[in-house]
């Protein structure tokens, strides 16, 4: 007998809500579109600054997908896997997506794998391992923070997620799209090479202004023996906190192994 959880995920619409999309959205979601009706393999790099409606973008792609009757799966770093971005994803094709990560029960576990083997989950939002599902017709995997290094499993079989994107799409016939405000080099190598096509949202979307940045050059910095504070960024700290703001200095938690 069927357990009542192996049931199949309600259907999503393409055409629930959208928002209308900038001229430079309009295109590069043109460009995808048309991969995705092409039912053939290919990878496109798409880079924005961070609000340039990226998601939007390749949410439509998504959508084509989703028309074409065949399955997508968007990929996010695990950290990233909020409910902000179910809520979003749900509120754009009026239900809910199938979610694959390590916080789901075994019985979900259960009636994802099997529904995404029978055609009863259209849509999967998930972490890395989401790439071992047996999709029966996958047509588009989208790799979003492409560059973020939890996409790397670092123990047990060694793999990255955004390369196994590609090498499974390039076997299913599908489309990859990897996201990027910062793509990583080899991404942005394979575009320069021509395996990969490039779209670019260069503006963000409305009023939203970039943050001023400034790169600060160590080798012209006078800095004092053990310190690691330059003398620039030091009196930038000291000038907002004497306007009775705050700072706030990150740090890169994952150093490199050597
Ligand atoms: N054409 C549009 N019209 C109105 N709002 C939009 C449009 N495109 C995107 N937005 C809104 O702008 C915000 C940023 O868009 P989105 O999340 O798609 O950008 P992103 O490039 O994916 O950002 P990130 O790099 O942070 O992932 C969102 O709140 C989104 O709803």
């Amino acid at each position: 007998m069927e357990a009542p959880r192996d049931r199949p995920y309600p259907v999503l619409d393409p055409d629930h809500s959208g928002v209308a999309l900038t001229p430079d959205q309009r295109r590069a979601a043109a460009a995808l579109r048309i991969g995705v009706e092409s039912r053939a393999y290919g990878t496109t790099l798409l880079k924005g600054v961070t609000g340039s409606g990226k998601t939007e973008v390749y949410l439509e792609a998504v959508a084509e997908t989703l028309r074409q009757g065949r399955q997508a799966l968007v990929l996010l770093p695990e950290i990233a896997l909020t409910g902000a971005f179910l809520a979003r994803v749900e509120a754009r094709f009026g239900a809910p997506a199938a979610e694959w990560h390590s916080g789901i029960t075994q019985s979900e576990r259960r009636r994802l794998w099997r529904q995404v083997a029978e055609g009863g989950a259209s849509l999967v939002v998930g972490a890395r391992s989401a790439l071992f599902l047996p999709f029966r017709d996958l047509g588009l995997i989208v790799v979003d923070e492409e560059h973020d290094s939890s996409y790397k499993q670092e123990d047990g079989v060694l793999y990255n997620a955004r390369d196994m994107a590609v090498l499974r799409a390039s076997v299913e016939g599908a489309q990859v799209i990897l996201a990027s405000a910062t793509p990583c080099l080899e991404s942005w190598w394979n575009a320069e090479q021509g395996k990969y096509a490039r779209l670019t949202l260069p503006a963000r979307v409305g009023l939203a202004l970039l943050p001023d940045l400034q790169a600060i050059d160590m080798r012209q910095e006078e800095m004092g023996r053990g310190n690691w504070i330059s003398p620039t960024l030091a009196a930038a700290v000291a000038g907002r906190l004497e306007r009775g703001e705050q700072a706030l200095l990150f740090l890169n938690r994952r150093a490199m192994r050597r």
